[in-house]
């Protein structure tokens, strides 16, 4: 029996491992894929083991619910510090390592969990979609009438366009609320569906709506469909972008063993 922990933020769902014992077999890809599958398995967008790592309160590793290790997850970072305070490993402020680098992260008493995230920079601007990476690699599209968007098609028709081969993107469809707010729907690769909400996304569109003048605040809010989001940010140049924090509710679910 495996016993896990399922977590979201803002519907972005994710099956938790304390693998500080490194008994979990890393190399499986069927197994990850089978404990994110909705139906066989115990359902998530992705999976995340948490380890030990010297220097740091932990490590995270990253899985996408194909079962691929994938680049950063912002949700899902966000997620396993809400996990190691429920482990009693950190209290209120901790510092991590991931694919990307270290992460500092904070637990307000409300439970919402901000996670600094790598400085942005190289964000490609072109007519109709910009392009950027905040730990993982993401298109921003500005579209109308978001609610009846086609995320699926589009998004996938995006991901799979020669203009990201071999590796792909993950594409985000944006349109404006109101000042400093955004509402965003996000295909994922690696999940191959739209999700309810996407953290490295909803960096990457405030990053590139700032960068392209169509807000002037440097915190801004994201509406997912599982949620809202805040991201803020420094720039003194437009181009380069430090001191990034995404924040948002990360919550337990529930806790299980499963059979494997
Ligand atoms: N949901 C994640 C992104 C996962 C990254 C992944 N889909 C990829 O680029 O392979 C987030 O909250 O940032």
């Amino acid at each position: 029996m495996l016993e896990f922990y399922k977590y979201h933020g803002t519907g972005n769902d994710f099956v938790m491992i304390d693998n500080r014992t490194e008994f979990f077999q890393k190399d499986n890809k069927e197994l990850v894929a089978f404990l994110c599958h909705r139906r066989f398995g115990i359902g998530g967008d992705g999976l995340i083991l948490l380890e030990n790592a010297e220097g740091y309160d932990f490590k995270m590793v990253y899985y996408n619910a194909d079962g691929s290790e994938s680049t950063m997850c912002g949700n899902g970072g966000r997620c396993l510090v809400a996990f190691a305070k429920q482990l009693n490993i950190i209290e209120d402020k901790c510092r991590f390592i991931a694919i990307d680098g270290e992460h500092l992260a904070t637990v307000a008493t409300d439970g919402t969990v901000s996670l600094k995230m790598i400085d942005v920079s190289g964000i490609k601007i072109e007519d109709k979609h910009s392009f950027l990476n905040t730990g993982s690699p993401h298109h921003v599209q500005v579209v109308r009438n978001i609610g009846s968007y086609d995320v699926f098609n589009i998004g996938k028709d995006i991901r799979e366009s020669e203009l990201y081969a071999p590796g792909g993107t993950n594409v985000n469809f944006v349109e404006q609320e109101g000042p400093n707010h955004f509402r965003i729907r996000t295909f994922e690769r690696g999940v191959e569906d739209e999700t309810l909400s996407c953290g490295t996304g909803a960096t990457a569109v405030a990053i590139s709506m700032y960068a392209q003048n169509k807000c002037d605040s440097n915190t801004i809010q994201i509406d997912v469909e599982g949620g809202s989001l805040n991201v803020s940010f420094e720039t003194e140049d437009n181009i380069s972008f430090k001191n990034v924090w995404l924040s948002g509710p990360a919550k337990l679910v529930f806790g299980g063993e499963i059979e494997i």
